[in-house]
């Protein structure tokens, strides 16, 4: 059995939007076990069974689940058309669909990972990089899932060429099963080195409070209501805070007034206040001097999960901020989590 391992993430952490990513130990997991025959009754040689988040409406046929149809996608780059005969994959999923946790990060990550393993493709986890960043076109979420802890990234400056193959449609990456026709064209392959990153520090009993609310958000929604433009102003005052940010997260003990003020943001979360009831209320109900041991309070990735890193008194940060949510509402789950330091792991047993 293979057995893949991938963690969720959070995003941005306030000012570094698109930028860092840090994750976080909640995993999806697949259990992965091919049965050698020559004849499937699955599409392209897959079965999918399925646990957790998502289960009453994640697609089961593997043309169609982020998860297998990006694994195809790298098995199509190398000239397989579909999976080994038989492959079964059974995805246990507890991460929340939708949340700002890095779902759809994980799936992809996850995808190419099954890729390259039922292929026996013998990729470099950088190399698997490029594909994830075909189909997860920032890099926050899936560096961070891949790589593990606390990850700033880039994107390379690509030449024309190069460009023009990683600014293709997702749909021509990923297309739709057309009624089941195979064209037998392969799909373009990504160019090489796309993304590239760093590993920061962390301050180890530095925690991550997720208070999820139980509704959705789609990451699409929430980068449609973004500007195009931004002032100098508000591009500098993010900067500053980041620069700060990922040093002071290292440091023992943190700096709660410094993180505090460091994990603010200009760039993303005012303009996403529409999509989440009361989000600059909540931001703001919580603060080192009203609940000792809180560091620093942000919207995880596109939300609506809010993140608030801590050292200590984690339930009564959690109720203030379900109490805020509740005024709305909305009710919520939460998780002490911590970095999940080594990402993304395959297991063969
Ligand atoms: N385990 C999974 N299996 C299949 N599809 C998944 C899985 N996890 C996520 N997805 C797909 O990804 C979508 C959610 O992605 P989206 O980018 O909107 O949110 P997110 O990744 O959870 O949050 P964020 O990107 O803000 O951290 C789901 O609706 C589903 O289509
Ligand atoms: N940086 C991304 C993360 C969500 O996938 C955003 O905030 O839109």
């Amino acid at each position: 059995m293979i057995t893949i391992k991938v963690p969720c993430s959070s995003a941005n952490i306030g000012p570094g939007f698109d930028v860092v990513g840090l994750s976080l130990s909640i995993w999806l997991e697949l259990q992965v076990t091919i049965k050698a025959t020559t004849t499937s009754s699955h599409p392209v040689n897959c079965q999918i069974t399925y646990e957790g988040e998502g289960a009453d409406h994640v697609p089961l046929n593997a043309e169609h689940n982020l998860i297998t149809r990006t694994a195809l996608y790298v098995l199509k780059c190398h000239s397989k058309r579909a999976f080994p005969s038989e492959t079964h994959v059974h995805i246990v999923n507890p991460i929340p669909l939708g949340r700002g946790l890095g779902s759809s990060g994980a799936a992809v990550v996850a995808g190419v990972l099954l890729g390259n393993a039922v292929g026996e493709l013998g990729l470099s986890k950088d190399r698997m990089m490029d594909y994830c960043l075909m189909i997860e076109r920032h890099p926050d979420n899936v560096m961070a899932a891949m790589y593990g802890g606390f990850v700033g990234s880039y994107l390379k400056e690509l030449d024309p060429a190069d460009m023009e193959r990683k600014e293709i449609p997702l749909a021509e990456v990923l297309p739709e099963p057309a009624g089941g026709v195979d064209t037998g064209l392969k799909p373009p392959e990504p160019p090489l080195g796309i993304g590239h990153y760093i590993k920061f520090g962390w301050a180890r009993e530095i925690k991550a409070i997720a208070i999820i609310p139980q509704f959705e958000v789609s990451t699409a929604t929430a980068r449609s209501v973004l500007p195009v433009n931004y002032s100098r102003a508000d591009l500098i005052f993010n900067l500053q805070r980041l620069a700060v940010l990922t040093t002071a997260l290292t440091r023992s003990p943190p700096d709660a007034e410094l993180i505090f003020q460091a994990m603010q943001d200009k760039v993303h979360q005012p303009y996403r206040k529409g999509l989440i009831p009361g989000l600059p209320g909540i931001l703001a109900s919580v603060t080192p001097q009203s609940h000792p041991g809180l560091l620093g309070i942000c919207l995880s990735g596109a939300g609506p999960t809010i993140l608030a890193l801590a050292t200590e008194n984690f339930e009564n940060i959690a109720n203030e901020i379900l109490t805020k949510f509740k005024q709305d509402g909305i009710t919520c789950d939460w998780k002490v989590l911590e970095p999940a330091y080594d990402g993304a792991q395959v297991i063969n047993s």
